[in-house]
């Protein structure tokens, strides 16, 4: 009776900034009915308490603010970080979702007011993927912000200063990491989320083997699209070898991405890395990244400068690839244009095109656009969700290519199996478990994606899978292995019902 209650309440609010906000009051003032409210309405609620709402939230996050939702860590408390995590009345914890606000979504810099998306992650982590929601913990760095119009906000929430960098930087994420790892304990799972380029590849370099940690706009990205593009061979045919992949944006999402799809081709046809990532290439903001411009590339950048010709757009760079795959990456609204679609349609029968960037204003196209462009003709999904179109009689209905079809799941594989190392071998089970998920009723919808409906179970199977894989690499540390890994994750997962009173 709670939940039609309240499952009204929620929807008599027609802006879906309020209908946030009434989320977050009854998470604050009802734990389990926010969690049960979210599990049995979880298509609807999901665009509320994720993107895109979330990223409106965290814009005007001064402004709504009531409770402090998740711990604050500012470079005020450098040197004593463990006394601050010792404030957090939860002793228990097992998942952290950090950011330090530098790039939430396609958003940029956002500050102390990128607490929303940790706040939104680990309410997906306990509706999605059974967590327990004490043992789930908030966490906002605060190194100040380079956003002015935060600067002159008198309602920013955060330090009013430009972002320490450097080694100040790294000193204070250091401490971070250590308090940690000594407050919780070696399998305490850490997801980077939304950090700026440079900072997300350099933490997860620096720590990937000494603590459990995960970026998810790097591997979480990569491991839900390479899911959605096996999925989506079934439709258009071929192996991944056979296909040619073009991004647009060269960040964490794009070279994440590429490098997990190099990587899971290079398994299936043994052919070297460096052979396979031939196949993939990325244009960045100065036009399609070549040899020639090596020496001027970020690291991260630099394995996918093949030898071509300097090209300055993506349309000159589509009609000279001849991409059968087409992925936006880039942060940036409506960059593929009428054009670009209509590229991808001459080229291929079947164009495969993913919008990826977040929230909705800074998808690269909509759905309409993709279905309408290319006569009906693309694969397509996008990050942020979008509604069902109907082009010529016909109805599409576009998949979500989000990471929250993976970091649930794949974080419940790791606590549940006491996995102690991310491995890349993880992320290409999660994968393969999420697109084993897709029907053929999915498929004749040309869905790529299993519906967020039956997430749970979804999550049961990638934690399952997961953890197989962290067993055979010896890397979980939970024995002896429970035989029936699906049930046994089953079986961990949280569910939010009252408790009887005597
Ligand atoms: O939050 C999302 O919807 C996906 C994501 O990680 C991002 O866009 O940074
Ligand atoms: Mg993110």
């Amino acid at each position: 009776m709670q939940v039609k209650k309240m499952i009204q309440h929620v929807r008599q609010y027609q802006v879906p900034l309020q209908k946030y906000m009434a989320m977050m009051d009854l998470q604050e003032r009802n734990e389990r009915l926010f969690y049960k409210l979210l599990i049995d309405h979880v298509e609807e609620l999901l665009p509320v308490v994720y993107t895109p709402t979330v990223g409106e939230a965290c814009q005007k996050y001064g402004s709504i603010f009531m409770r402090p939702q998740g711990l604050y860590i500012s470079l005020k408390e450098k040197g004593k970080i463990r006394e601050v995590l010792r404030n957090w009345p939860e002793k228990n914890i097992q998942v952290i979702v950090v950011t330090d606000g530098e790039r939430i979504l396609g958003l940029g810099d956002l500050g102390c007011q990128g607490m929303g998306i940790p706040v939104g992650k680990l309410s997906l982590y306990t509706a999605l993927g059974g967590v327990r929601p004490s043992a789930c913990l908030p966490i906002t760095i605060d190194v100040g912000t380079n956003n002015e119009k935060l600067l002159n906000d008198e309602l920013y929430i955060g330090l009013k200063q430009r972002r320490a960098t450097g080694q100040e930087y790294a000193e204070l994420m250091h401490e971070f990491m250590t308090a940690v790892k000594q407050t919780y304990g070696e399998k305490v799972l850490i997801q980077f989320e939304d950090f700026a380029n440079h900072n997300a590849f350099d933490l997860l370099e620096k720590y990937r083997s000494t603590h459990l940690v995960f970026n998810d706009d790097i591997q979480g990205t990569a491991s839900v699209v390479l899911a959605g593009l096996v999925a989506a061979l079934k439709l258009v045919g071929g192996n991944l070898a056979d296909h040619r992949f073009l991004f647009l944006g060269a960040g964490e999402a794009g070279t994440g991405i590429a490098e997990l799809i190099a990587l899971e081709t290079s398994k299936q046809t043994n052919a070297p890395l460096e052979e396979v990532r031939k196949n993939i290439w990325l244009v960045d903001s100065k036009g399609l990244i070549v040899s020639s411009r090596k020496d001027s590339l970020q690291h991260f950048k630099k394995p996918w400068a093949h030898e071509h010709e300097p090209v300055k757009n993506l349309l000159d760079a589509i009609n000279q690839i001849k991409p059968t795959v087409l992925i936006g990456t880039s942060g940036q609204g409506r960059t593929f244009t009428k054009e670009v679609i209509e590229a991808m349609a001459a080229i291929n029968k079947r164009p495969i095109i993913l919008s990826l960037s977040n929230p909705t204003s800074q998808s690269e196209c909509t759905a309409e656009e993709a279905y309408k462009w290319s006569q009906g003709r693309a694969i397509f999904a996008s990050g942020s969700p979008f509604p069902p179109v109907e082009y010529e009689g016909k109805v599409f209905v576009p998949g979500q290519a989000n990471n929250a079809y993976i970091f649930p799941g794949f974080g419940l594989g790791l606590i549940m199996s006491g996995t102690i190392r991310v491995h890349d071998d993880l992320l290409l089970a999660a994968s393969e478990a999420l697109a084993a998920q897709v029907t053929q009723e999915n498929f004749d919808k040309g869905l790529i994606f299993p519906p967020f409906t039956n997430i749970r179970k979804i999550s049961a199977h990638i934690a399952a899978n997961v953890a197989a894989k962290a067993y055979e690499l010896g890397l979980a540390t939970r024995l002896p292995q429970p035989k029936d890994l699906v049930k046994f994750a089953e079986s961990c997962m949280y569910t939010p019902a009252y408790r009887t009173y005597r």
